[in-house]
C-alpha cells in the first residue's frame, strides 16, 4: 500500500492513506512499520480514514486514527494534527485555510498558513494536579495535565541536554492509570523554555505538540496565571504555545519528506 513520510520538528510519522477504513492495522504491523531498521521507522502512524468508514458520523470528513510506534493508540497526537492537515491539503483532500480534523481526543480546528506553518486548536487543558517521576533515580516533581492524552510537565534547573533519557522515567501509576508522557523543561526567560520527552508508547522523541502544551501549562501554573505565548525549543525545532485563558494553541513546522509502496506482506 502507498504511504507517506512527514514530520513536525522532527517527531516523526508514516501516513497511511486508508480512506474506507479496510486496513487491518493491528499493534503489531504498527510497531513493524515503525521499527526504524526493520521497517519505515516513525514515531507513530497516522492513518488517514473517513469519519464515515469508523461509524462517526458527526464528526469531520477526515479522522486521525493515531498510533504510537509500539502499535498502542494515544487519545491525541498535537504534531500528528498538524502533520496529517498538510497530507490532506497536498493530496488534494482539503482546501489550504481552515480544516477540521477528527481525533479520539475531539475535533481539532488547524489553520494552514501562507509561511507553511501549521496552526491547531488543542483544546482546554485540564489540569490533574502535581505528582513525580523519577529519572535515572532523580526524583523530579511535576504538574499533571491532560490534553486528550495525559502528561507530567516537570521544571528542571540544568540545561536539559544533559538528563539521562535512556530509560523510561516511573511516575505513580494510581495518579497516572493509563500511563503518562513525561516532560523536562527549564525555563530559559520570558516566554522562552528549553524542553525533552519521554513518550508513551514510543520513548524519547525530538518533539512532542501536546507535551508543549502541557509544559506552557505547567510554567504558566507556576506563575499562577493561564495566559501567554511562550517559544518551546526540543531537540527537533521550536514549537510556539499560546493559552488564552480558554483554550491552547499549538504552531509549526510540518513537512511531508517521502513516499512510497510499503510492502505488508514482508512486514506481517
Ligand atoms: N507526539 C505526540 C503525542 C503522541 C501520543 C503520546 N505518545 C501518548 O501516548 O499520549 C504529540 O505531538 O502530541
Amino acid at each position: 500500500m502507498r504511504f507517506v513520510k512527514g514530520h513536525g520538528t522532527e517527531n516523526d510519522f508514516v501516513i497511511l492513506p486508508d480512506p474506507d477504513g479496510s486496513l487491518d492495522l493491528t499493534p503489531a504491523l504498527v510497531a513493524a512499520i515503525c521499527d526504524r531498521r526493520a521497517g519505515i521507522g516513525a514515531d507513530g502512524v497516522l492513518r488517514v480514514v473517513r469519519s464515515k468508514a469508523l461509524g462517526r458520523d458527526a464528526d469531520p470528513e477526515w479522522f486521525m486514527d493515531y498510533r504510537n510506534a509500539d502499535g498502542s493508540i494515544a487519545e491525541m497526537c498535537g504534531n500528528g494534527t498538524r502533520v496529517f492537515a498538510r497530507y490532506l491539503v497536498e493530496a488534494g483532500l482539503a482546501a489550504p485555510g481552515d480544516l477540521s480534523i477528527g481525533t479520539r481526543g475531539g475535533v481539532r480546528a488547524v489553520h494552514l498558513g501562507p509561511s507553511g506553518d501549521v496552526t491547531v486548536d488543542m483544546g482546554a487543558p485540564e489540569v490533574l494536579g502535581e505528582s513525580r517521576a523519577l529519572l535515572a533515580g532523580h526524583p523530579h516533581d511535576g504538574l499533571g495535565v491532560s490534553m486528550g492524552n495525559p502528561h507530567l510537565a516537570c521544571a528542571v534547573t540544568e540545561p536539559v541536554a544533559g538528563l539521562d533519557l535512556t530509560r523510561a522515567p516511573s511516575y505513580d501509576t494510581a495518579f497516572f492509570p493509563d500511563g503518562v508522557n513525561v516532560e523536562l523543561y527549564r525555563p530559559l526567560g520570558p516566554g522562552r523554555i528549553e524542553m525533552r520527552v519521554y513518550e508513551r508508547g514510543v520513548g524519547e522523541t525530538r518533539s512532542c505538540g501536546t507535551g508543549t502544551v502541557a509544559t506552557a501549562v505547567a510554567a504558566a501554573h507556576a506563575e499562577g496565571r493561564d495566559e501567554g505565548t511562550w517559544e518551546i525549543t526540543v531537540p527537533g525545532g521550536t514549537l510556539t504555545v499560546i493559552l488564552d485563558g480558554r483554550t491552547s494553541f499549538l504552531r509549526g513546522s510540518a513537512v511531508l519528506v517521502a513516499e512510497g509502496e510499503l510492502s505488508l506482506s514482508s512486514l506481517r
